[in-house]
C-alpha cells in the first residue's frame, strides 16, 4: 500500500473508534481482518497513525478547524511525521486511495493558524478537567510535561542480571538500535522510531525465552531500584499484578531472601508463574489468598504497594486511556489506593518500610494520598529518598523531582520515562 491507502485505512479506524466507542486494539484488529491484502508493514503504519492521532486528539482538530477523523490523520502526517503541505501533496499525488484532505489543508489556511491561540488544554492535549492537577504538580513547566506525554515512548527492557549482563543483551540486540539506558542500572532502550517504523518484536527472540531480559519501562525499573531491596530481606509485593516489580526486586536480591507476591485479581497474578520460570527466579512465592499472608503480619522488612491508579504517567503508551479518564474513575482509584495502603501496612515490621508507587502524575493519587495515609496511621512517616537517588543516580540525580519530604517524581520531560511517583513510608521502630 502507498501512503494514501494507509492514511485512508487509519482514518477508517479512527472513525470506528470515535463513532462506535471501540477499543483501539479491537478496531485495528478488525480492520486487518477485513483488509487481508494489507501486509504487516501496512498494518504497523496504520497503527502508528492511529496511536499518534490519539496522542494529539485535541490539537490536530483545532488547527484543522474541523473535528473529523481526516483532520486527525492529516494532522499526524503534517505535525508528527515531518511532512510539509508540499511534500504531502507530492507523496499523495496520483494515489487514487488518498482520502480527501480537510479544507484547511486543501486551501492552505492551515499555515495561518497558531496553536498558541488555542485553549490551554488543547495546546496540552489533555482533558480540560485535568489541567489544574497538572499545574499543581508541575508548576510553570506543566504544558511541556503534558506535551511530552503526547510523544511516542521508547521500548525499554530490563536486563535480568540472574541470567545475563547488559553488555551481553546489548550485543544480542545490536540490530535493533538498542543502547544502555541513561538512568536505570540494568536498563536498555530501543528508540521509538519515526513515521511508519515498526518496533522490533524482541519478545519473539530466543534470548527473551531464555530469560535474559524483560520488557519494562525505565521508570518502572527506576522505582524498583529505589526500593533498594537487599539480598536476604523478607518482602511483600502487595499489588503484584503480572509481577513486573517482583521480578526486578528478585534479581536485585540475587535470588536470596523471600518475596511474597499477592494481588486481589487472580487473573492478573497468574502469568507471574511463567515469567518467574523464564527468569530463573527462585525467591518469589505467589499467593492467591489474602489469608496466606496472615503469618507475615508485623514481620516484613519491606512492603511494596504498586497501587492501582489512573495511569496518567503512561499516556504516551496508552493514549486512548487519556480520553476515557473521568473524575469518577479518579475517585475510584483513590479509594482503591487507600484500601491497598491500609491493607498492606499491616505486614510491615516495626522499623520497616512501606513503599508506595503509582504510574500517575496526579497529586491526589500521590502526595495527597501519602499525606492522608500518614495522618491516619501516625506510626508511619515519609523517609526521604534523596540519599537513595544520589547514591543510585549520581550526576543524574538532579533530573529527578524530589519534594521537600523526599518523595520522588519521574516524568517524560524530566527523566525521559513514563510518569511515576515513589514514596518510602517508614514505620516507627
Ligand atoms: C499497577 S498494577 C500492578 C503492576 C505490577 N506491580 C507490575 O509491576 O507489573 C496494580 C495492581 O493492584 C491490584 N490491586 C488493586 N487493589 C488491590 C488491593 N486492595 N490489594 C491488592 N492488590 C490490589 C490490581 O489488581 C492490579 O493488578
Amino acid at each position: 500500500m502507498r501512503l494514501g491507502g494507509r492514511l485512508a485505512g487509519a482514518i477508517e479506524v479512527l472513525d470506528d473508534i470515535e463513532t462506535r466507542r471501540r477499543p483501539v486494539a479491537d478496531a485495528l484488529k478488525d480492520w486487518g481482518l477485513s483488509h487481508r491484502f494489507a501486509g504487516s508493514g501496512d498494518r504497523a503504519a496504520i497503527g502508528n497513525i492511529v496511536y499518534d492521532a490519539l496522542r494529539m486528539k485535541l490539537s490536530h482538530p483545532w488547527l484543522m478547524g474541523e473535528d473529523s477523523a481526516a483532520a486527525l490523520g492529516y494532522g499526524v502526517l503534517l505535525r508528527q511525521w515531518g511532512y510539509t503541505p508540499d511534500s504531502l501533496v507530492a507523496a499523495l499525488d496520483g494515489d487514487r486511495y488518498a482520502p480527501q484532505a480537510p479544507a484547511a489543508v486543501a486551501d492552505g489556511s492551515l499555515a495561518g493558524r497558531d496553536l498558541a491561540e488555542a485553549p490551554l488544554h488543547v495546546q496540552a492535549d489533555i482533558p480540560e478537567w485535568v489541567v489544574a492537577a497538572f499545574q499543581a504538580r508541575f508548576g510553570d513547566n506543566w504544558l511541556a510535561e503534558a506535551q511530552a506525554l503526547a510523544t511516542r515512548a521508547t521500548l525499554d527492557l530490563r536486563v535480568n542480571t540472574l541470567k545475563a549482563s547488559r553488555d551481553k543483551v546489548l550485543k544480542a540486540l545490536d540490530e535493533t538500535g538498542a543502547e544502555a539506558a541513561d538512568l536505570a542500572q540494568n536498563g536498555i532502550r530501543i528508540p521509538a522510531g519515526e513515521g511508519p517504523a515498526r518496533l522490533p518484536n524482541v519478545t519473539a527472540s530466543i534470548n527473551f525465552e531464555k530469560g535474559w531480559f524483560e520488557v519494562q519501562d525505565e521508570g518502572s525499573q527506576i522505582v524498583a531500584d529505589l526500593v533498594e531491596a537487599k539480598a536476604g530481606e523478607q518482602l511483600l509485593d502487595f499489588c503484584a499484578g503480572g509481577g513486573g516489580k517482583s521480578l526486578a526486586l528478585a534479581a536485585a536480591m540475587a535470588n536470596k531472601g523471600q518475596i511474597h507476591a499477592y494481588d486481589t485479581d487472580r487473573k492478573r497474578l497468574a502469568p507471574i508463574i511463567e515469567r518467574l520460570r523464564r527468569a530463573g527466579t527462585h525467591n518469589v512465592q505467589a499467593h492467591e489468598r489474602l489469608a496466606d499472608l496472615e503469618p507475615f503480619k508485623d514481620k516484613l522488612d519491606k512492603v511494596i504497594v504498586d497501587a492501582p491508579c489512573t495511569g496518567t504517567g503512561t499516556w504516551r503508551r496508552r493514549p486512548d486511556t487519556k480520553w476515557r479518564l473521568n473524575e469518577r474513575n479518579l475517585e475510584e482509584r483513590i479509594k482503591q489506593q487507600t484500601e491497598a495502603l491500609s491493607g498492606a501496612a499491616a505486614y510491615v515490621r516495626p522499623g520497616g518500610d512501606l513503599l508506595y508507587i503509582t504510574c500517575s502524575v496526579l497529586p491526589d493519587e500521590n502526595e495527597a494520598q501519602v499525606a492522608s495515609f500518614c495522618a491516619d496511621n501516625p506510626e508511619f512517616s515519609v523517609a526521604s529518598s534523596a540519599d537513595a537517588v544520589a547514591r543510585l543516580f549520581g550526576a543524574s540525580a538532579d533530573r529527578f523531582r524530589l519534594d521537600a519530604a523526599g518523595t520522588v517524581g519521574l516524568s517524560p520531560a524530566l527523566t525521559g520515562t513514563d510518569g511515576f511517583f515513589f514514596a518510602r513510608l517508614r514505620r516507627a521502630g
